[in-house]
């Protein structure tokens, strides 16, 4: 019956870039849930002209643009409509209306330059939630990559991985691997900060002042941690066997990896928010936009795995 199937909001994204025509691709498609496309309904109309498509089949929710948008062309006008396009798929996951939110790329840097302070989705989803840490995790190619940091400057990276935000990181993704994957009793690899894992405090220390003594901590409790490993070598297929998520300490780290096996079906998940919240892998590729050449496999994999998490959810409820 068509009112059991979760309804899924997805963001169109920064008007400008691919987020618009992959969005497209939604239409009439036999995914077993009711999507609903949020942003301009005359920008999707457009997009789809531009690109030899139709809108036809495509169900939306209408959020107004600032100025008319023309693909490839970033205005920092619109940087407010890229805003309230978000707010209004948080707004409905929040009020229960939509099971989960989808996005689609915004581009980061037109969105400051907008005047409006943002680092991405992941910072931005909890802070309106009031959520005080969250974990970004790619998942892709049998991967489930999460970071311990996210998007700050390198220099930056050591000073934010303390024992505290390291135990909350690795609880988050302990308890969200069990509640939205369904897996028992999660075995995650952690990557060493520093090469060789530090090699015994010769390479850097947070390996052995950090990172060791929380991994003990928590394996007292019973979780299943393996490392701290070196990590140009935990991403070898013998290591990565058994394991259901990897760790790693920074950005680039972890998701340069994850992209470089599995960027067409890639897949982010924000863990540890109140709501449900997946996204594409790339970002907004202007260079394609407007030229229907854009790829839409990791939006199709967002939504498939958006809708699994929501229907084992619905089931978990149900029983
Ligand atoms: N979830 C999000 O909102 C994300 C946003 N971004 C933002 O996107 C902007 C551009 O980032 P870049 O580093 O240039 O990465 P990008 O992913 O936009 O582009 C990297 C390369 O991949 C290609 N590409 C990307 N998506 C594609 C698709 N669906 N099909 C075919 N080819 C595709 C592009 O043409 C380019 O060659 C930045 O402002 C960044 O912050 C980046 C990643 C995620
Ligand atoms: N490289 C991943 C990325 O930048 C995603 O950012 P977010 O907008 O999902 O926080």
């Amino acid at each position: 019956m068509t009112s059991d199937l979760p309804l899924i909001a997805v963001t169109s994204g920064e008007p400008a870039g691919i987020g618009p025509e992959i969005c497209l691709a939604l239409a009439n498609t036999d995914l077993p849930a009711r999507i609903v496309v949020i942003g301009d309904r005359e920008l999707l109309a457009q997009r789809a002209r531009l690109i030899g498509k139709s809108v036809t089949g495509l169900d939306t929710e209408h959020v107004p643009l600032r100025v008319p948008s023309v693909a490839g062309r970033l205005d920092a006008r619109n940087a407010p409509y890229v805003i309230d396009v978000i707010n209004c798929a948080l707004q409905g996951c929040l009020d229960g209306r939509y099971a989960a939110m989808v996005t689609a790329p915004v581009q980061k840097s037109i969105i400051n330059a907008g005047g409006i302070p943002f680092t991405g989705h992941t910072e931005y989803l909890a802070e309106k939630t009031g959520t005080p840490r969250v974990v970004m995790m790619l998942a892709g190619a049998g991967l489930r990559v999460a970071v311990a940091t996210t998007h700050l400057a390198l220099k930056e990276v050591p000073a934010a991985i303390t024992q505290q935000e390291l135990e909350t990181t690795l609880r988050i993704i302990d308890t969200d691997l069990r509640n939205k994957f369904g897996i028992e009793r999660p075995r995650i690899l952690i990557a060493g900060l520093n090469p060789h894992a530090g090699e015994d405090g010769h390479l850097g220390r947070e390996e052995i002042e950090i990172i060791t003594p929380v991994l003990e901590r928590l394996r007292n409790e019973g979780m299943d941690l393996v490392g701290p490993l070196p990590a140009d070598t935990l991403f070898t297929r013998k290591v990565l066997a058994g394991s259901d998520a990897q760790l790693a300490m920074y950005h680039d780290q972890g998701l340069a990896v994850l992209k470089y096996a599995a960027f067409e079906e890639g897949v982010n998940i924000t863990l540890g928010l109140p709501i449900l919240r997946t996204s594409v892998d790339h970002g907004t590729a202007l260079g394609l936009a407007g030229t229907g050449r854009a790829d839409p496999g990791s939006l199709f994999a967002a939504v498939r795995m958006a809708i699994e998490i929501a229907s084992r959810k619905a089931n978990a409820k149900g029983n």
